[in-house]
């Protein structure tokens, strides 16, 4: 339970680059008139980006700014939160997390054709064959929140979708 009453729930979509959080994100915004805090452009709205990491080819996070940034936004639910890290949030602020998977050779051609290569594409692909972001969910949240979605193909896009849709109908009904 929510540690101060949400009448909608807030949920987490996480997952590697790749795997289709901001597809799945996309939609489910469409779908049901809910906020789609994209994580990465919030940060670079709200400068939290501090300098570059040579190694991962990309800026560190000021994640303590940006936790400060989206507190207000998460107080009354209605957000769809996508990253692809998730053990810096609050555990307070979601009611639903859902892991997005991809097969790893997929994911393979999405990255390369996102013009991804040599380490940044190794570390992305090693990182969704050990499961590294369905650990770190399931070690930062209730096990009964956290769901994993396989998002292969257009009609698992489609069914993840309405999946989330119906598990958000369910929890306003039980949360009434
Ligand atoms: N279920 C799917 N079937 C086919 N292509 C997909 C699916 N989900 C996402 N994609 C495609 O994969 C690429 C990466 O998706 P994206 O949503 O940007 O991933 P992420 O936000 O996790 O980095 C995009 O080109 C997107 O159109």
């Amino acid at each position: 339970m929510a540690t101060y009453p949400r009448t909608v729930p807030n949920i987490l979509i996480t997952g590697t680059p790749g795997v289709g959080k901001s597809t799945v994100s996309r939609l489910l915004a469409e779908r049901i008139k809910f906020s789609w805090r994209e994580v990465s452009k919030l940060a670079e709205e709200h400068n939290c980006l501090d300098e570059y990491d040579p190694e991962y080819q990309c800026p560190f996070l000021n994640e303590d700014k940006l936790l400060d940034i989206m507190e207000g936004m998460m107080t009354h639910g209605g957000n769809i939160v996508d990253y692809h890290g998730c053990d810096f949030f609050p555990e307070r602020w979601f009611d639903g997390v859902f892991v997005i998977r991809t097969n790893n050779t997929v994911l393979y051609d999405r990255l390369t054709q996102r013009g991804y290569t040599g380490k940044k594409l190794e570390d992305n692909i090693q990182c969704e064959i050990f499961e590294t972001l369905l650990e770190e969910a399931q070690a930062s949240y209730k096990p009964e929140i956290v769901k994993e979605l396989q998002n292969d193909t257009t009609e698992q896009l489609e069914a993840n979708v309405n999946t989330i849709v119906e598990w958000i109908e369910r929890w306003k009904e039980e949360s009434l």
